[in-house]
């Protein structure tokens, strides 16, 4: 038997559309491996009833499959589905780590990268890797293909989960087919000042390069309260805020002095637009672990 630890994630991070993403301190998933003849599904935690037992509509069934590892698997979510947190990835990236460890194939973390991305094909329709890549590889990565760049960050954040659903799959439909040249040239000023910025650690850099004209704000509209909690987080303090993966979750750059209150005024906001919400105080992480 073998247990992985998987943190959630953030895509995106505005300007790095399928490109970016961060590992986040917390929440994370925990997956659980056992030697079976087929492979079987239990699972647990936030949001488990919304999550199929059935292995060709979970992500780590897909995962199972593609290293040949039949087993039985026991996920304990903590984080919960359809939230902009990287969800189905967590499941993918630590089941990855753990039947890989079970079945002894010998994949490196970075090889598994495109494994737990056919988990992702499962829910989203595309193998994007911008949430697993950092979930099984920890930091700050960059997605290029099928190349992960991974670099190490110190930078606090505020993820403010709202109490609705919103599925990848959908918010992929809102998104531009094409963009001017202005918004492509500025779209690629910001995601350099913000690669610029997780390399020195840099909230103020980090949080400008999170500015994107394209993919956020046809995201926005799907997210009740979005503008009130953006500029809520803005006025506490925060560097720079964006929708975090597909949403609805938004994501807050700051200070690490500034944290509590970004992630007090973000709820409050949300509550003021008649949605329940909670707020991660997190910062970027390190990725899967066998426990
Ligand atoms: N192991 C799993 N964990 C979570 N969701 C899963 C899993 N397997 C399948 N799903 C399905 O995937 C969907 C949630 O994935 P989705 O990509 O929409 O959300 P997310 O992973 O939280 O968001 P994002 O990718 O934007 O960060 C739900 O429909 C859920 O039933
Ligand atoms: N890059 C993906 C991430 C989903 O978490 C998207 O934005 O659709």
């Amino acid at each position: 038997m073998v247990t992985a630890r998987a943190p959630a994630t953030s895509a995106n991070l505005g300007s790095g559309y399928d490109t970016f993403g961060v590992a986040l301190e917390r929440p994370a998933d925990t997956v659980t491996v056992e030697r079976a003849s087929e492979t079987s599904i239990d699972v647990t935690g936030a949001g488990a009833q919304y999550i199929p037992e059935d292995p060709d509509g979970n992500t780590v069934g897909a995962v199972a499959e593609a290293l040949e590892a039949p087993a039985h698997i026991s996920i304990d979510k903590g984080v919960r589905p359809a939230s902009g947190l990287g969800s189905s990835a967590a499941s993918a990236a630590a089941a990855a780590l753990a039947l890989n460890e079970l079945y002894d194939r010998g994949h490196t973390p970075k090889e598994l990268v495109s494994v737990a991305a056919k988990g992702e094909a499962v829910v989203s329709g595309t193998a994007h890797a911008d949430n697993v890549a950092p979930s099984l590889l920890g930091g700050f990565t960059i997605i290029r293909g099928d190349d992960v760049t991974r670099v190490d960050a110190d930078v606090s954040l505020v993820a403010c989960l709202p109490e609705v659903a919103v599925s990848t799959r959908d918010a992929r439909e809102v998104v531009p087919e094409s963009l001017s040249m202005a918004d492509h040239v500025e779209t690629v000023g910001n995601a350099a000042t913000l690669t610029a910025g997780m390399c020195r650690s840099d909230p103020t850099l980090v949080g400008e390069g999170m500015d994107d004209p394209v993919v956020t704000p046809a995201r926005a509209e799907l997210i009740t309260g979005y503008h009130a909690v953006r500029d809520a987080a803005f006025d506490t303090g925060a560097t720079g805020v964006t929708v975090s993966g597909a949403g609805p979750s938004l994501l807050a750059v700051c200070y690490p002095e500034k944290r509590r209150a970004v992630a007090g005024a973000m709820v409050e906001a949300f509550a003021d637009a008649g949605v329940g919400a909670r707020a991660y105080q997190t910062r970027v992480g390190r990725g899967a672990t066998i426990l």
